[in-house]
């Protein structure tokens, strides 16, 4: 199953990092990681624009994830579990990554539900690399192989 990763906002230098996980994830399954670049950061109406971008690319049963940290935080094993259990039961999943804004209300509507990866407030950039090698270890746990513990 593919996965996808939307992040709101470009990820410059960070680039290079998030396509080395996303290379690696490509043996357990193919990730497509998209930079739709948010509009304006002055600007809140530009993030109702950037929701709708993302809702129009969305199908009804996509999964939507909704990176956030007051979302639900999970371990390492939880939260690979989580991920095996949403893969096998729902449709394709897509995470989101606010921008530096976060999201518009439409898209916290819509997300089918909200994860924390601490209760830190990353940038988009950093919670993205978080991301990625979070999905990794999920996989490289699911599947027993061994990683860095
Ligand atoms: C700079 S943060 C935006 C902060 C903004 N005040 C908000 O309420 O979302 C950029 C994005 O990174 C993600 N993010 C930041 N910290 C996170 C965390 N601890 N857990 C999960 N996602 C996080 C969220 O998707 C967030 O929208």
């Amino acid at each position: 199953m593919r996965i996808d990763v939307f992040v709101l906002g470009k990820l410059k230098d960070f680039a290079q990092i998030a396509n080395e996980y996303v290379k690696m994830l490509s043996q357990f399954h193919e990730v497509k990681l998209l930079e739709l670049g948010h509009e304006n950061i002055e600007d809140t109406s530009s993030l109702k624009r950037d929701s709708a971008k993302v809702l129009r690319m969305l199908r009804d049963d996509d999964h939507l994830i909704l990176l956030d940290e007051h979302g639900k935080d999970f371990d390492s094993i939880s939260f690979a579990h989580h991920i095996s259990e949403l893969i096998m039961t729902r449709g394709k999943l897509v995470f989101l990554v606010g921008g530096p804004l976060g999201v518009d209300d439409s898209l916290k509507k819509r997300a089918n539900e909200r994860i924390s990866l601490s209760k830190l407030t990353l940038t988009h950039r950093i919670a993205t690399i978080v991301l990625l090698e979070q999905l990794f270890r999920s996989f490289k746990i699911l599947s027993n192989q061994k990683y860095h513990y």
